[in-house]
């Protein structure tokens, strides 16, 4: 069998991230005609950030000036397997297919929240676009310390702020409160979150889930172990602490994993976290969203997506 094929792709955002570049294949291309995201084989002796640089350039005439590691996927088509890198790059100079020739057929700017308006998009694709789609911020309601009508005051507030941005992923926690309370206040979260344009996972309760209307389930480390098969749900996500635990999330197909604690907690003082490079070290060669947990907030968004993160999982930070 022939060799993996390296390929770095870059996924360029612009409208503070709203927005995301397809791009055609030119003819003589294999899957000429499909939409794809700008990029290219890594050569030898390259490193695929190089690659990504060195393509964006020949391909679009841009020089990139930020981007950061995002997802990673394997994919075997007739004519190769191909070991995708992800990249999202934030920041270049030059404008694309003005400043140097562009080779694709057409590019297409798309909004991240809805389906795609070009087709067809390359067969490996389909589940980094899902991935776009995903909040890069996610608010853990604890409203066993604060009551649930604080929460919910504190939700709306925060829902606000969101508006004319994506909303936030919100999970619905508070495994200790009693049964009935804790079906009243789901019900409230995904009115509320749903009121907003904003998703509900809830932890560890498929009947609960299904009862309130939320858009999906978060496994705990030890329901994850526990389960064979993706629950069916929209967006279903899992807490995890090691790389192995990371694997088997993406071996269930799930949306995302959260993944830490990074840094010490409230909660937690006493115990130090994984910190960033052992973050980014379990987080590697995995082909779902990660989000940095424990001890985040709004300032360490730009240090988590450096390491790899998709994004941030708040827990009192919010
Ligand atoms: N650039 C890019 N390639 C992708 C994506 N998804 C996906 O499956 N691929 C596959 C298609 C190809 O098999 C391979 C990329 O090879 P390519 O032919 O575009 O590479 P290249 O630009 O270096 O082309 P060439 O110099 O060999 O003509 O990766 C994607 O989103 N972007």
């Amino acid at each position: 069998m022939s060799a993996v094929v390296r390929v770095a792709a870059a996924v360029m955002l612009r409208s503070d991230g709203r927005e995301f570049l397809l791009a055609q294949r030119p003819e003589g291309k294999v899957y000429a005609g499909y939409w794809e995201f700008p990029g290219g084989k890594v050569e030898a002796g390259e490193s695929m950030r190089d690659a990504l640089v060195r393509e964006l350039h020949e391909e679009m005439g841009i020089t990139v000036t930020a981007c950061t590691p995002w997802l990673t996927r394997r994919f075997t088509y007739p004519h190769a397997t191909v070991h995708l890198e992800f990249w999202r790059v934030t920041a270049w100079t030059g404008e694309i297919g003005i400043t140097g020739p562009l080779e694709h057929a057409a590019v297409d700017w798309q909004e991240k929240a809805k389906s795609p308006t070009v087709e067809p998009i390359l067969p490996a694709n389909g589940p980094i676009l899902k991935a776009l789609s995903l909040p890069e911020t996610m608010l853990i309601t604890h409203a066993e310390g604060d009551g649930t009508q604080a929460q919910l005051a504190r939700l709306a507030a925060r829902l606000k702020q969101h508006e004319g941005s994506l909303p936030p992923l919100i999970q619905l926690r508070d495994k200790q409160l009693p049964a009935n309370e804790r079906q009243a206040f789901a019900a409230a979260v995904v009115d509320l979150a749903h009121a907003h344009g904003a998703l509900v996972v809830i932890n560890d309760d498929a009947a609960l889930a299904r009862d309130c209307g939320a858009d999906g389930l978060h496994l705990s480390a030890g329901a994850l172990a526990a389960t064979q098969q993706r629950p069916d749900f929209a967006w279903v996500g899992a807490s995890c602490h090691t790389a192995g635990e990371v694997a088997r999330a993406g071996e269930l197909e799930l949306d995302y994993a959260l993944l830490g604690p990074v840094l010490p907690t409230p909660t937690h003082p006493e115990h130090p976290g994984i910190g960033w490079d052992e973050f980014a070290a379990r987080r590697a060669d995995n082909g779902i969203p990660v989000l940095a947990l424990g001890g985040m907030q709004e300032s360490l968004r730009a240090t988590a997506m450096a390491h790899g993160a998709h994004g941030i999982a708040l827990m009192r930070g919010w």
